[in-house]
């Protein structure tokens, strides 16, 4: 293993390319973001020096929705519509998942984010204090939600109740800046109106965020209006699930409406062009609507069973394209946005910082090959970053200044993936076995 990742302190990230110009990072050992310059390499005496003479930094990646855990279910069900997708397939399956199960799915999915440039994550699951634990060992930052589904049901609402209670006790118990918790009701069509509204009253109460699906189909819109007699946000906004800490996954389906609410009240957007167009869900977000409104857009794959990887580089020109296309602009949602998206937008959802390379700010930071094929001529790094590369590109992963992989080496990553791919055939075999 490379020494650079038992080393501790200060760091300095020499001749490194920035926005198009080259410039020292210094990280100082509290993992912030001491100085940004020409000569930044003057302000601190770092432990540890990378060269960056071949790179071109950006900001770490956000993912702000996904069920890391679903990692073990890649390629296991696809190319079906989305409710025989869960009925049929995830969810059986999902009916024999373990502990044990979500800790080594989360650290494959920690591991491929980490070498897609991901430092953060918006996760809703189940065994979430097996997932905390797994994200923790690999240095990220995250954000737990335990799936809250109680199908109309008091019995069932009860012990959703209990496992959310748990859940958000535990994380505080953990007292670690970088784990957090929030309350996942699932969506307006998997819980009651009763188990939305204690969601929002128990999120408001702990201080924390919602991680909610909104308007993934058309047919959730359609349910919801014959048997509410109303939109799903405006459904979510009255039993108080809209909030400035409540991230939304999807939105495909919203009218213009529902996306001016979105914004009044401060909901962050979460954009999954890839599961979308996966599932055909046979709608874009209406991007331009929220952003004209002034709502927060970020970036988010969903789980890998529905995407079916967790390459937020990639996820970026899924976004950029599916958006021109869709709403037929070439000039909607250019590539400068995109990574905003992928970056500030996802640190301003989950509160992780400002989500850019600036004085002050967490060190959270990618570094990417200047010299890959995918970069090369570099006019343009964001373009190259959004339309040319993909997560093969990250070379170095900084979070809070700990180096998280260099030169695309990360610790303990052949453990890791056998421990995954035993565990996956594990989970197909018992639940095949009772079926
Ligand atoms: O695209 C999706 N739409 C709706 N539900 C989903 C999607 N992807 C995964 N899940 C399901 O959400 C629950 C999370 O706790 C899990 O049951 C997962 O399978
Ligand atoms: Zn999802």
């Amino acid at each position: 293993m490379n020494e650079i990742f038992t080393a501790r302190g200060s760091v300095l990230i020499a001749g490194v390319t920035v926005d198009g110009a080259t410039v020292d990072i210094a990280v100082d050992e509290t993992g912030a973001i001491a100085a940004i310059g020409k000569d930044a390499r003057k302000t601190i005496d770092a432990e540890i020096i990378i060269d960056g003479s071949d790179r071109v930094a950006v900001p770490g990646l956000v993912n702000t929705h996904t069920h890391a855990a679903m990692s073990l279910l890649r390629g296991y069900a696809d190319d079906m519509i989305l409710q025989d997708w869960l009925s049929q397939k995830i969810w059986p399956l999902e009916a024999h998942l373990t502990g044990d199960d979500v800790y080594a799915g989360t650290r494959l999915a920690c591991l491929e984010m980490i070498k897609s440039g991901t430092v953060a994550f918006n996760d809703m699951y189940f065994f979430m204090d097996r997932a905390a634990a797994a994200a923790d060992e690999m240095g990220m930052r995250a954000t737990f939600a335990y799936g809250f589904i109680d199908l109309g049901m008091e019995e069932k609402r009860e012990a959703e109740i209990k496992a959310t209670e748990a859940l958000v006790a535990h994380i505080t118990s953990l007292d670690n800046p970088r784990i957090r918790a929030a309350v996942g009701p699932h969506s307006v069509y998997t819980v009651s109106p009763e188990g939305l509204t204690w969601c929002a009253a128990f999120a408001e109460e702990q201080e924390i965020g919602i991680h909610v699906h909104l308007s993934e189909t058309e047919k959730e819109v359609v349910d919801c209006v014959a048997r509410f007699g109303k939109r799903p946000a405006y459904l979510l906004d009255e039993c108080g699930c809209l909030t400035p800490r409540t991230v939304a996954a999807h939105c495909c389906w919203l009218d213009e409406a529902e996306c001016r609410l979105l914004a009044e009240r401060g909901v962050t957007a979460s954009h999954n062009p890839a599961s979308n167009m996966k599932l055909a869900v046979n709608r874009a977000m209406p991007y331009h609507w929220l952003r004209q409104y002034g709502a927060n857009v970020a970036l988010g794959t969903d789980g890998c069973s529905s995407n079916n990887n967790l390459d937020l580089m990639e996820e970026m020109k899924f976004a950029a394209l599916l958006q021109k296309f869709a709403w037929n602009s070439p000039t909607l949602l250019p590539a400068g946005e995109a990574i905003a998206m992928a970056t500030a937008a996802g640190a301003r959802a989950l509160g992780t910082g400002p989500g850019t390379l600036t004085v002050g700010a967490p060190a959270d930071i990618v570094l990417l090959d200047a010299r890959a094929v995918c970069n090369t001529p570099l006019f343009h790094p964001d373009s190259n970053a959004v339309y040319a590369c993909n997560g093969g590109t990250v070379m170095t992963v900084l979070c809070q200044g700990r180096i998280l992989m260099h030169e695309r080496e990360v610790p303990g990553e052949e453990e890791i993936v056998r421990e995954a791919a035993m565990t996956a055939r594990s989970l197909v075999a018992r639940a095949e076995e009772s079926s």
